[in-house]
């Protein structure tokens, strides 16, 4: 499913009432998938006798946003709900499909209130014994900070009520910016939302995904066509996408069909990161790992994993020698992947031999961590033979490009997709909503995971797990973004059993099993 920036969405808006879609016609269905999630949610979270008894609160702002509102208020009403409406202007102030909605809510007599002719105690009073506040304030047509009566509601709403009613937000949190999910001053936080036709941004990048609270994204007769037209390639990867991406396993196969990976990693004082990459690798269902370590090392970790190869390699001080450029590669022409960077350490041997397998290799190539740390020449990344997969944190993509990890995090999706498509590579840009993208443009957006996953050696988890899915699967873009869910549904059901803050790497590993399952 699509993701949107406010401008396509404008557009794909546009686009179906220039194709003969009224948009007063467009608006009513906005309302009324409105008015069924209201209705969902009364039922599911409020027990009531009488559906009359309740008091939904509708607040209504100036544009379109404020039209979807004023309509589903009107549907419930006749419905039999007993809605009320908080108005931020004059209606006078009201144009177009907006005065048309509140001229029918006058008619359905629903009762109307203008917010600036409220005094602070009536509406706080109001506030606090609604059942459900409809946020309809602002949608996708924010421009600059909240202001005027929109953002004394906000911040009434916010600092008077030491609990707030339920919260349904219409197509985004009131104060969210939908191009980036940032605060524009402040927002009024939503148990659920009801978005239209398509994801928007905001709702899935931080801090605004934690004001979305449960989300659906409802049809309102824009064509799917429209919207991939309008679109920019940007996806979610959620558990359908998932289930669509899951590699076939077949029954005439041998360990070798599943594929043989490479992984170097490791060093003294690190040995916990090779075993844990080397075991989410298999518990992904690789077919056999080959950890290439530090001489020092490579016994103690062949006694930790029984399934595990070890291999030793020459090292100074507990760091593999970059002499050992010359065996790995060697080594390589026996497997169908390498891994590199978890627990490595970095010195500039470790550098020469990265370096080295950039220059020589032609696999399919992930780096990780270290690996990542001690790269500095970009073109290297560029002149790659094979296909070639980053998975940076925030700080390591800052390491990378020079930006700060402020500017990352700011706007981690097109900062992602550039550099893959500069570098012609996969790119796993991690941290809460993971983007990972590919050379030709594609991006995912992620969305499983808690905060349980922002644990030690929970990378180190990933990067095997995105090993195992690019043996089994020949789309490695693809296999990045399922390895990412997987990881992510994986940390959820670790979190499930152990809580977000009893959750360890390991969890993380023991519960594949648990998504694998659900996604047969
Ligand atoms: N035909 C369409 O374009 C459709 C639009 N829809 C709805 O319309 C919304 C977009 O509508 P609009 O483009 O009218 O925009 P909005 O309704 O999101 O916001 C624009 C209004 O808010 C005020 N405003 C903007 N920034 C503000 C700020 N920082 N502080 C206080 N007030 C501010 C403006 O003065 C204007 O009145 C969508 O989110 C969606 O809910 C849906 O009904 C589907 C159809
Ligand atoms: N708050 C969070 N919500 C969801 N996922 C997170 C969060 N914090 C971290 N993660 C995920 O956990 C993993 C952490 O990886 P990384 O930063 O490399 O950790 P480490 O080096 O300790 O293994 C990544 O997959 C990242 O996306
Ligand atoms: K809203």
């Amino acid at each position: 499913m699509q993701v949107l920036t406010p401008e396509m969405m404008k557009k794909c808006d546009q686009a179906t009432i220039k194709a003969a879609y009224p948009e007063i016609l467009l608006m009513e269905s906005a309302a009324l998938a409105t008015a069924k999630m209201a209705e969902e949610i009364i039922e599911k979270e409020i027990s009531f006798e009488y559906k009359s008894e309740l008091k939904l609160s509708f607040l209504i702002g100036q544009g379109n946003n404020g039209g979807d509102g004023l309509a589903a208020a009107r549907i419930l009403k006749n419905w039999g709900y007993q809605p009320q409406i908080v108005l931020t202007c004059s209606p006078s102030e009201l144009s177009g499909v907006n005065a048309l909605n509140f001229k029918l809510a006058v008619l359905n007599k629903i009762e109307i209130y203008q917010f600036e002719q409220l005094k602070t105690k009536e509406f706080i009073s109001l506030i606090k014994q609604s059942d459900l506040i409809v946020d309809a304030l602002l949608g996708t047509g924010i421009k600059g900070q909240i202001r005027g009566s929109v953002k004394s509601i906000i911040t009434l709403i916010n600092q008077q009520l030491v609990k707030k009613p339920l919260t349904l937000a219409v197509d985004i949190p009131s104060g969210i910016i939908a191009a980036n999910g940032n605060l524009a001053g402040d927002a009024l936080k939503a148990d659920y939302t009801v978005t239209m036709a398509a994801y928007k941004r905001g709702l899935l990048l931080y801090p605004g995904k934690d004001y979305a609270g449960k989300i659906k994204v409802v049809e309102i007769g824009i064509q799917s066509e429209t919207i991939q037209e309008n679109s920019d390639q940007l996806k979610v990867f959620n558990q359908q996408e998932a289930k669509k991406s899951l590699p076939v396993r077949k029954n005439n196969s041998h360990k070798g069909s599943f594929g043989k990976l490479a992984l170097l990693a490791g060093s003294p004082g690190m040995t916990g990161a090779p075993i844990l990459t080397a075991k989410a690798a298999l518990k992904g269902g690789l077919g056999l790992v080959y950890l290439l370590t530090a001489a020092e090392i490579a016994e103690m970790t062949a006694a930790q994993l029984p399934e595990l190869v070890s291999v030793a390699l020459p090292s100074q001080a507990g760091l593999i020698k970059e002499t050992a450029a010359a065996k790995i590669l060697k080594f390589t022409e026996k497997v169908d992947l390498i891994a590199a960077g978890p627990g490595l350490g970095q010195d500039k041997g470790v550098k020469t031999l990265i370096e080295n397998i950039l220059k020589e290799s032609s696999l399919d190539l992930i780096l990780d961590a270290d690996a990542l740390n001690v790269i500095s020449d970009l073109e290297l990344l560029k002149n790659y033979k094979g296909k070639l997969t980053l998975t940076p944190h925030p700080g390591e993509m800052a390491a990378l490009t020079g930006l700060s990890i402020k500017e990352i995090n700011n706007n981690r999706i097109d900062i992602a997709r550039k550099f893959a498509q500069k570098y012609q590579l996969n790119l796993v840009l991690k941290g809460a909503a993971t983007i990972t993208a590919a050379p030709d443009g594609r991006a995912y957006i992620n969305l499983s995971g808690s905060n349980g996953l922002a644990t030690a050696g929970s990378g180190d988890v990933l990067t095997g797990l995105i090993a195992a899915l690019m043996a089994q699967e020949s789309d490695n873009f693809r296999a990045a973004a399922l390895a990412v869910y997987i990881h992510g549904r994986a940390g959820e059901f670790a979190a499930q059993a152990n809580s977000d803050y009893a959750m360890i790497a390991s969890d993380i590993i023991a519960n594949l099993k648990k998504v694998y399952q659900e996604l047969q």
